[in-house]
């Protein structure tokens, strides 16, 4: 199969499961159009990436014709999709796509499975996605874009994320912000 079609089926792939799995754990009275997780930055993002890739192969076709960097970026892909899913499945229902700031009654500290080795595996698994799937397309432009904008997203996202985390469990997150990383890079 050729890096494009790979590209628009690991999309397909990566959103209805996002949309199946949350109406799996949470029930399909809780899940909507925003549980497919396209919001308008992204399909810009992704709209770059194809214009990248067209317009490169129209001026530049050696450049799309490295097949192990192909090869690599799906081998990414495959990896990060695989790490988000088992974030998702191994949080059950402590896995919300908005971040929580109530604590609620079944909102258990996750700290088994995937959770053990990093405390954000489900972002570091995107990341790892969605720089792949542009190392896959071989767009160096969009790679590097990929990596600072989602990188960026969760130097942000997780300090308030943890905020809230700390209120909920205290001390037992505390001990275990202290002895896990967090899986993106550069952040404590
Ligand atoms: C989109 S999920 C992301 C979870 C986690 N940051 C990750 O990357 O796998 C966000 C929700 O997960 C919850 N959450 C994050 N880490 C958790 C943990 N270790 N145990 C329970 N809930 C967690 C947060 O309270 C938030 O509502």
């Amino acid at each position: 199969m050729d890096p494009l079609s790979q590209f628009l089926l690991a999309i397909l792939f990566f959103h209805s499961s996002e949309y199946i799995l949350a109406a799996a754990i949470h029930g399909m009275s809780n899940v909507n159009v925003k549980s497919l997780l396209v919001s308008k930055e992204y399909v810009l993002a992704m709209v770059f990436a194809l214009l990248e890739y067209f317009f490169e192969l129209l001026l530049f076709p050696g450049l799309k014709e490295h097949l192990w960097v192909s090869n690599l970026g799906l081998a990414m892909l495959v990896v990060g999709e695989i790490v988000r899913k088992l974030a998702i499945v191994t949080a059950g229902r402590s896995f919300t796509h908005l971040i929580r700031v109530y604590h609620e009654d079944h909102h258990k500290l996750v700290t088994s499975g995937v959770y053990a080795f990093v405390r954000h595996p489900s972002y570091c698994g995107f990341l790892i996605w969605s720089v792949g799937t542009q190392i896959m397309l071989c767009n160096p432009i969009a790679t590097v874009g990929f990596a600072v904008v989602v990188w960026r997203f969760f130097v942000a996202r997780i300090p308030y994320e943890e905020y809230f985390l700390r209120q909920f469990f205290g001390a037992d997150y505390e001990e275990y912000a202290r002895r896990v990383p967090s899986g993106v890079p550069f952040v404590m």
